[in-house]
């Protein structure tokens, strides 16, 4: 059987999971999960029919992949409690850990040469996420065609050199985070003019979608879509102006640039 494991059952992993199994990547009864809180096992069995417990070692000795899905601060412990039995199995390591770079994952594991690195995002759990990936150089290509298959099952893929993933991470990894952001103030603002907030979250969650399907759909680029929206001396530009005047573009910007900041804090920690 080609099992596939996790090491940490959060929301990364069950993002992943649910995506998995949707696409049928994933079968239940190949997937095991390591985490330690008995609630949480609980609740993976009874969800998605997986086996689930807390023993990192067993799981990469009974698994062909296995996916890193713990904070950072945990990953170098728990790379030291399975050294042993990565080194002596040699299974395919997929890291989905903000800020760790492959050559310390390598250095914790031992030296082992079988690992890729992706930066995916929680629409995975939708099967919309977006993912980047790489591989260590002496990673076999089809080892990263295999962590390919899984993670453009759960939506878009694209290779990046590693130097980029911490860029990466500030911009999709992190901005889901900055979109429901936006999508709170947009119904916040409707709200204040007036309308429920059951309708506002309609607008808004429709207005988002549609604009980000009317950009990948036309290929146009974000200039030419707003233009489009907006009439000469209308409404859109007295909005757009409003913008501009409190630095909506900058205050974008600035969040892209500290939370790859912060995934570099990490990665040198
Ligand atoms: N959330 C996101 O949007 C994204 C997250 N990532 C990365 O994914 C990783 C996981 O993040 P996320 O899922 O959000 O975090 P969570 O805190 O939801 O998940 C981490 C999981 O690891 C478990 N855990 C803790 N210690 C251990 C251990 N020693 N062995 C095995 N499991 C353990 C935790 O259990 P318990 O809670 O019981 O301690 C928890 O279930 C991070 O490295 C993050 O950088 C990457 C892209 C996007
Ligand atoms: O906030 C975090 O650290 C993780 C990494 C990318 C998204 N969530």
């Amino acid at each position: 059987m080609a099992r596939w494991g996790f090491i940490g059952g959060g929301k990364m992993a069950e993002a992943l999971l649910r995506g998995g199994l949707a696409a049928g990547i994933l079968k239940p009864q190949e997937v095991l999960i390591s985490t330690p809180g008995k609630d949480r096992q609980e609740y993976l069995r009874k969800t998605y029919g997986v086996a689930a417990f807390f023993d990192n070692p067993r799981l990469v000795r009974e698994c062909e992949t296995v996916v890193l899905a713990v904070k950072p601060q945990v990953l170098s412990g728990v790379l030291e409690e399975i050294r042993e039995a990565a080194r002596k199995h040699r299974p395919l390591f997929i890291s989905v850990v903000a800020g760790f770079p492959l050559e310390r994952l390598k250095a914790g594991l031992g030296g082992v040469e079988r690992l890729v690195r992706v930066m995916p995002n929680t629409p995975a759990l939708v099967l919309s996420g977006v993912s980047a990936l790489c591989k260590a150089p002496e990673t076999p290509e089809e080892d990263l065609s295999r962590a390919e298959a899984l993670f453009s099952a759960l939506g878009e893929v694209v290779r990046v050199p590693e130097a980029l993933f911490d860029a990466v991470t500030g911009l999709s990894g992190s901005g889901p985070a900055y979109v429901f952001a936006f999508i709170e103030a947009l119904v916040d603002g409707g709200v204040r003019e007036g309308l429920s907030r059951e309708v506002a979250e309609r607008l808004a969650v429709g207005t988002v979608l549609g604009a980000a399907r009317l950009m990948k759909e036309t290929g146009k680029d974000p200039y030419a879509l707003k233009a489009m929206v907006t009439s000469p001396g209308g409404t859109t530009i007295a909005g757009l102006k409003a913008l501009a005047d409190r630095g909506f573009h900058g205050a974008v910007m600035e969040a892209v640039a500290a939370a790859t900041r912060r995934a570099r804090e990490l990665s040198g920690g």
